[in-house]
């Protein structure tokens, strides 16, 4: 049995507790001291929930993930100083450096994550920064722990602003190409819950097609593209319409912290 705790359970928080209870050996603790839906959530997903950091702290979990906003986790990891220092620190705040979290728990072990809301189907795509003065096995286990969540993509921090970019904000982004692809098929006739199925249905299979084959996506966009044919015609309009430069440009707008 691994005890994790978990501190913010909103959206990422919660995503991540319904990833790891799809393994039985996986015992959840939270804190929440704000979050009305989290007591809900809990008799769901059957995980436990503390009030206070030293109820959660009593609890000793083996790993903690942070998953609060952003200016709060440094507050988290200051009160969480008296915490065993073989207690394994992830903290999945964009922007929020290594060397600042390390200045609040020295002793512990403690990884930097961008992980994505597919998690919660364990089809999430996390990025993961591990520094070199950690344990090699430290090292392993940690990485070992989030392959439970999908595919674990490990870079030097100075990359994970990016990754985390592509990999954590990219669902939003795919969301609302699939909306619009759902949208194309209601003014075509089609029942709104039929456009969005056949929509995510193709995203799902195209991307995994790309995944798996590892072909360039412009080779297998030249496989649909029949000479003279309509998928040619479509791409032309989206290239007039500059679709491929609002990608680039929204994953810069994105990543500009
Ligand atoms: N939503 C996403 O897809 C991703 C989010 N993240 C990171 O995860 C973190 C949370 O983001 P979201 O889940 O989107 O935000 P959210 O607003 O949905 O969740 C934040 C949660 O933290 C709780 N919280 C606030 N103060 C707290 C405190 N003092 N103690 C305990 N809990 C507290 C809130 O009640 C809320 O439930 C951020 O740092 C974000 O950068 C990273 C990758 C992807
Ligand atoms: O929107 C955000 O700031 C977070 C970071 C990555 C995804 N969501």
């Amino acid at each position: 049995m691994t005890k994790i705790g978990i501190i913010g359970v909103g959206h990422m928080g919660s995503a991540i507790i319904k990833g790891l209870k799809k393994n039985p050996n996986n015992k959840i603790i939270t804190e929440n001291p704000v979050n009305p839906c989290v007591d809900k959530l809990a008799k769901e997903l059957d995980f436990e929930v503390t009030n206070t950091i030293l109820d959660f702290m009593s609890k000793r979990p083996e790993i903690i993930i942070l998953t609060t906003p952003a200016p709060i986790t440094l507050k988290i990891a200051e009160e969480l100083k008296n915490i065993s220092k073989d207690t394994i620190i992830i903290s999945a705040a964009a922007g929020i450096s290594y060397l600042d979290l390390k200045k609040q728990l020295p002793n512990n072990a403690i990884a930097r994550i961008i992980p994505n809301t597919p998690v919660a189907i364990n089809a999430g795509t996390i990025g993961l920064f591990l520094s070199s003065d950690i344990d090699q096995n430290i090292q392993t286990k940690i990485h070992d722990f989030l392959a439970q969540l999908g595919d674990v993509i490990a870079v030097k921090e100075s990359q994970l602003s990016i990754v985390g970019t592509i990999g954590g904000c990219g669902p939003a982004f795919v969301d609302v190409f699939l909306d619009a692809l759902g949208d194309s098929g209601v003014l075509n006739g089609l029942p709104r819950e039929l456009a969005n199925e056949l929509a995510s249905s193709m995203v799902k299979g195209s991307a995994s097609l790309a995944y798996e084959s590892k072909l360039a996506p412009s080779l297998l966009r030249d496989q649909v593209c029949s000479p003279g044919g309509t998928t040619i015609k479509g791409v032309a309009s989206l290239e007039k319409n500059s679709f491929r430069h609002a990608v680039i440009d929204a994953v810069n707008a994105a990543n500009q912290n």
